[in-house]
């Protein structure tokens, strides 16, 4: 990865922060961005100097476009920051259902659309986390479900529309990250785990390693690609989060 630059989104904790410092690992320059800047500096002490943290929040599309814009070439974006609370459908606000729709579906497309020049000159890779088996149904998630099956949809239209630009959607399973623990109880994340046919979550060095082989190369005869990084899980039945 070496004289290759990646934005990774969110990649001050969790994910991200396991990505970025993967890339860095194997040469890669790398432009993390996150709202809290403490999150990014701690980030920025573990990978180094090839690390340059920026504070944004990816749903100020002024802001994005333009910090985007002002990379020029780039060689890797992964959209990793997301989220989105636990609700049944029926607690589930407009306000609410918009908040998580933008974070995890419109301002992911605002940031490619800002991003496509650079990554067209690059012949560039881009790498969208989504999450497990949206198309399923997730209840406890609908909102979210919603927003990640549009990613999955989203990657395959670029894949069709940008030549030379390989898109890659990757749906983790269960990561047992801060921020995921923070969501859900302990008893549900066991039972999610318990539940998949390989009877295991997916580590961070996993994730971490998949986004860093997308976006070398190895995987350049793909693009518009779904990967369903869970152990299995989306294929036996339909996640509920709520019981
Ligand atoms: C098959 C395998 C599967 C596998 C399944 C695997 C397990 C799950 C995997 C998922 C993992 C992860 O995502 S890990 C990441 C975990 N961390 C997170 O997701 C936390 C991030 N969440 C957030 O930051 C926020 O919730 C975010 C979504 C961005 C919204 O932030 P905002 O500041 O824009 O929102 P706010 O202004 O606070 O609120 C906006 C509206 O949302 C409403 N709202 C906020 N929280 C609410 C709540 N708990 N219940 C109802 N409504 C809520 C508010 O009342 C507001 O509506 P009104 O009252 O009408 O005004
Ligand atoms: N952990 C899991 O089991 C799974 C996670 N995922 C997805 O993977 C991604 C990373 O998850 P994980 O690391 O576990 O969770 P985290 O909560 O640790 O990561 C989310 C990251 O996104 C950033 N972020 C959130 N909102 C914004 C915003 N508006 N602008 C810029 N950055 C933002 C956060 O930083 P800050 O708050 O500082 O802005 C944070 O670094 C998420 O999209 C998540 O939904 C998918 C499947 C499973």
């Amino acid at each position: 990865m070496r004289g290759r630059t990646a934005l990774v989104t969110g990649a001050g904790t969790g994910i991200g922060r396991a990505v970025a410092l993967r890339l860095v690992e194997l040469g890669a320059d790398v432009v993390g961005v996150g709202r809290r800047p403490e999150r990014l500096a701690e980030t920025a002490r573990l990978a180094g100097e090839r690390f340059e943290a920026t504070p944004l929040d990816v749903r100020d599309r002024a802001a994005a476009a333009a910090f985007v814009a002002g990379l020029g070439r780039l060689d890797l974006l992964v959209n990793n920051a997301g989220g989105q609370f636990v609700a049944p459908a029926a607690g589930i606000s407009r306000r609410g259902f918009d908040a998580v729709a933008d974070l995890n579906l419109t301002a992911l497309a605002a940031l490619l659309q800002a991003a496509r020049a650079g990554l067209t000159t690059a012949g560039g890779r881009v790498v969208n986390l989504s999450l497990s088996a949206p198309d399923r149904g997730i209840a406890g998630l609908a909102h979210s479900a919603a927003a990640r099956a549009g990613i999955a949809a989203l990657t395959r239209s670029l894949a069709r529309e940008w030549p030379g630009v390989r898109l890659f959607c990757l749906a983790p399973g269960t990561v047992l990250t801060a921020g995921v623990g923070d969501e859900l109880p302990p008893e549900v994340l066991a039972r999610i785990v318990a539940t998949t046919p390989l009877g295991r979550d997916t580590s961070l060095a996993e994730v971490a390693e998949w986004v860093a082989a997308l976006g070398s190369g190895v995987a350049d005869a793909v693009s518009g690609a779904l990967i369903e990084l869970d152990g299995g899980s989306g294929l036996v039945s339909a996640a509920s989060l709520t019981g």
